[in-house]
């Protein structure tokens, strides 16, 4: 099928040294020669003047690099022009693209058409979205490995291993008359039993995985006052909040983006908890609970000057970390709520360094990178979830033609993450890979 010949600003928008134009479908080469007047060598950067096809207007002065296919990025033809950056620049080069017969790409259509050329699965072609957004160390270490096919590898090995398990099912139903090898029935059960133990094993990895890629929310709770939204600046280096002496003072949910650890965290600062006194603030008040009902990790802050109030106490023992502020004015107490507070001063630093502390550790608890591959999606976790149940479902079926069947269905599972449903490679394996001897 002839694709169309799509090209985009692959760098970012703005003004900038360079700006890269990339091209890729089978027009390329025609495009490419009718600004710059030539193809330049494959896979080499040339410098070339790129014209207006139409009126034959210098526009820049570039490097062109062009990609035949199939080795390249897409699969495809393609090529890449390094222009100047500025807005004018690009513009015009655009024009000139389309007027050759180019058009502007979709969002993700370069890697839509590397992933329909095999150049990778879905999992890889995840892992290069998640790449582009990372914006942690942790991030782009797991975006890189499953950019770099870990999770393909992992679950075509799997993929392999059950096609090979559902050949001896379907072997066993062909030809159940004739003299097959002896367990047959038995090594197809030992088979799914052992898969579904190491799925199961790469299902409980308590949503590390999931949760590093998205970033965790982390909601401040407690009291007008408390310092809540002086805590929220101190965490930030930055004043993102406004901070006054007068309770009531924070209305709408304030966030910042932190990075803790290698796991990115949405702080959010909330309103004071109390009855509320006009109905902003009760706004307020219902979008502080919400936020912390959302919450990954809710943090709640006392005054250590004051004595602890009821609505931030009924919190207690949701959150991850109970913190008696102000201890420039008063002791901690000892126990709020039962709980252990964490004495901390906003106003003269005291203990916020082992507040980070805690805090990176309760992130790194709840989400980073973990020594294996992790899955990163929910669609992941339901698909393979989904293949876990149809192999418990083949352990209880008698007939093998329900046995085959949950095999097949587990193979579609997981063949709808890595985009890979490849039933058919199953008459392969039974008609190559094992012999029946006739
Ligand atoms: N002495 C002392 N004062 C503090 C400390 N932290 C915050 N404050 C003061 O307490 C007052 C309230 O601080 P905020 O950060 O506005 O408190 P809040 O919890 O966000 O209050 P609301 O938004 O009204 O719910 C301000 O005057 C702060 O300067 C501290 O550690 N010690
Ligand atoms: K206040
Ligand atoms: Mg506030």
């Amino acid at each position: 099928m002839v694709e169309a010949t799509i090209f985009a600003l692959a760098s970012g928008a703005g003004r900038a040294a360079v700006a890269l134009l990339r091209l890729s479908g089978s027009g390329t080469a025609g495009v490419v020669a009718a600004l710059a007047g030539g193809l330049p060598p494959p896979r080499r950067a040339s410098l070339r003047r790129l014209r207006d096809p139409r009126t034959a207007e210098l526009l820049d002065q570039a490097l062109v690099l062009w990609f035949p296919g199939p080795a390249s990025y897409t699969g495809e033809d393609s090529a890449e022009l390094h222009l100047h950056g500025g807005p004018a620049v690009i513009a015009g080069v655009a024009e000139a693209l389309v007027s050759a017969g180019a058009r502007p790409a979709e969002p993700g259509e370069f890697t839509r058409r590397a992933f329909l050329n095999g150049r990778m699965d879905l999992t890889a072609a995840e892992g290069i979205a998640d790449l582009v957004a990372a914006e942690t160390v942790a991030q782009r270490r797991q975006a890189l490995r499953q950019a770099e096919g870990a999770l393909a590898t992992l679950y075509g090995g799997w993929t392999a291993r059950l096609t090979a398990l559902l050949a001896r099912q379907e072997a066993f139903i062909e030809f159940e008359d004739e003299d097959l090898p002896t367990g047959l029935d038995d090594a197809v059960a030992l088979g799914s039993a052992a898969l579904r133990a190491e799925i199961a094993a790469h299902l409980a990895d308590a949503g590390r995985g999931e949760r590093l890629r998205e970033g965790l929310l982390v909601a401040i709770l407690g009291a007008p006052n408390a310092g809540k939204s002086s805590l929220l600046n101190a965490l930030a280096g930055r004043e993102a909040a406004i901070v006054s002496a007068r309770a009531g003072t924070t209305r709408d949910v304030v966030e910042v983006r932190l990075d803790l650890a290698g796991v990115p965290v949405t702080l959010a600062d909330t309103a004071g908890l109390r009855e509320a006194a006009d109905e902003i603030e009760a706004e307020g008040v219902r979008r502080a609970c919400r936020r912390a009902e959302e919450a990954d990790l809710v943090i709640a802050v006392f005054a250590a000057d004051q004595a602890p109030d009821g609505a931030t106490l009924a919190w207690v023992t949701h959150a991850a970390l109970v913190l008696a502020n102000k201890l420039d004015l008063a002791p901690a107490p000892t126990a709020i709520g039962g709980v252990v507070p964490l004495g901390i001063s906003v106003r003269t630093g005291a203990g916020l360094d082992a507040l980070r502390i805690r805090l990176a550790e309760e992130a790194g608890a709840r989400a980073g990178l973990a020594a294996e591959a992790t899955l990163t999606r929910p669609r992941h976790r339901a698909a393979l979830t989904e293949a876990a149940g149809w192999l418990a479902e083949l352990d209880t079926a008698s007939l093998p033609e329900l046995r085959a069947e949950a095999l097949r269905a587990a193979l579609r599972a997981i063949g709808r993450i890595t985009g890979r449903v490849g039933v058919e490679a199953v008459l392969d394996a039974v008609f190559g890979e094992f012999c029946i001897g006739k």
